[in-house]
């Protein structure tokens, strides 16, 4: 049974949330009919349902607002989780099945933006939990510890391009922390969704980031996810940038084993993550287009493109600068997933073209 004090924060939340303005999935599926028949289970974790909505009660700004603190909690609470997949990930129903794991044909991407004229910079990253261990609110600081370590030794393993090094957070200087931040290398600190979450306990410890000398591939280590690899670089050449990711995810995994799960692909603490946890970005300079930001959205909409700020999600466009991905995750492969981000990109640099 959830004890009171849960049950009463629970009450509140739900009743707060209800009568807020909040455009969350949380808000829009979390009926009291859902409320009612989930407040009073627990995981084997001790996982509440408090656990899973806690920052979109915080936050009722939460374009999601829920989390899985473990991977037990996606079927326990699969009420509620498994309409909000639907939505985001536009139409994967709880009867369908993730595809199996395909990066495809590593060499069929080119440059997206050819000219050089609107692309400033090319992302891929993928996210994975390391099997064994629970999702950040329930792992204890010497789990973090003990994760980072096996992190940092396995990578210390990578050769060729991929050589480089761990930094934990840790004691690392200030200054350099604020620059990798600034230059879009690493996770900002303090975020509220993932605070209210209970994501960041213990922070610093357990966090850190691996890179090569380049920047061009990175892994951070226990911010949002166990590990987010992460393969970019400046301009529009998506080949180059999804081959290094690709290689390096193989890599990655003959050393250490990821909870995968047969129908929901690779595990992550967000749903949004889930499946291929592929997002495939640019940043983006399209100042026709963005005059109507409304328009923007609308047409990256059109293509499954999502629109967020140049510091990430949550943040404002810096310069005319726009980041635009790939949206759905799941229900598709890999390779398929970064090419809805391609095919949609060269459109919208088509229609800005053109304007
Ligand atoms: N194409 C890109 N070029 C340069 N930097 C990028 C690009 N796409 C994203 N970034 C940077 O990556 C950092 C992280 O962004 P953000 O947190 O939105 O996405 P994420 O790492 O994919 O994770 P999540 O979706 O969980 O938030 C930010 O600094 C952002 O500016």
């Amino acid at each position: 049974m959830v004890d009171a004090a849960v049950l009463e924060k629970l009450e509140a939340g739900f009743a707060k949330l209800a009568a807020s303005d909040s455009k969350s999935l949380l808000k829009k599926y979390l009926t009291k009919e859902v409320f009612d028949a989930l407040k009073n289970k627990k995981t084997s974790f001790g996982s509440s349902l408090l656990d899973c909505v806690q920052s979109g009660f915080e936050n009722h700004d939460s374009g999601v607002g829920i989390y899985a603190p473990d991977a037990e909690s996606y079927s326990l609470f699969s009420d509620l989780f498994d309409p909000i997949i639907e939505d985001y990930h536009k139409g994967f129903k709880k009867t369908d099945k993730h595809p199996q794991r395909d990066f495809g044909d590593v060499n069929a991407f080119g440059n997206v933006d050819p000219t050089g004229e609107y692309v400033v910079s090319t992302r891929v990253r993928c996210g994975r939990s390391m099997e064994g261990y629970p999702f950040n609110p329930c792992l204890t600081e010497a789990q973090y510890k003990e994760m980072e370590q096996k992190v940092s030794s396995t990578l210390s393993g990578l050769d060729g391009e991929l050589k480089g090094k761990f930094y934990p957070l840790t004691g690392m200087d200030k200054a350099v922390q604020q620059q990798l931040i600034d230059d879009h290398f690493l996770f900002k600190e303090g975020d509220r969704f993932l605070q209210a979450a209970n994501a960041c306990r213990y922070w610093p410890s357990g966090r850190g980031i691996y890179h090569n000398d380049n920047k061009t591939f990175l892994v951070w280590c226990n911010e949002e996810d166990h590990l987010r690899i992460i393969s970019m670089q400046m301009g529009g050449d998506l080949g180059q940038v999804y081959r290094r990711l690709v290689t390096a995810v193989n890599e990655i995994e003959k050393r250490v084993p990821f909870s995968h799960h047969d129908r929901l692909g690779f595990l992550t603490f967000c749903p949004t993550n889930l499946g291929t946890t592929i997002r495939a970005s640019v940043h983006i300079k399209v100042p026709k287009l963005a005059k109507d930001y409304a328009k923007l959205e609308a047409t990256a909409d059109k293509y499954n493109l999502q629109v967020r700020g140049t510091r990430g999600e949550h943040s404002e466009a810096e310069g005319g600068i726009y980041d635009i991905s790939n949206k759905r995750r799941m229900g598709l492969t890999e390779f398929q997933a970064v090419k809805e981000m391609y095919d949609g990109i060269s459109e919208i640099i088509k229609i800005e073209a053109s304007l």
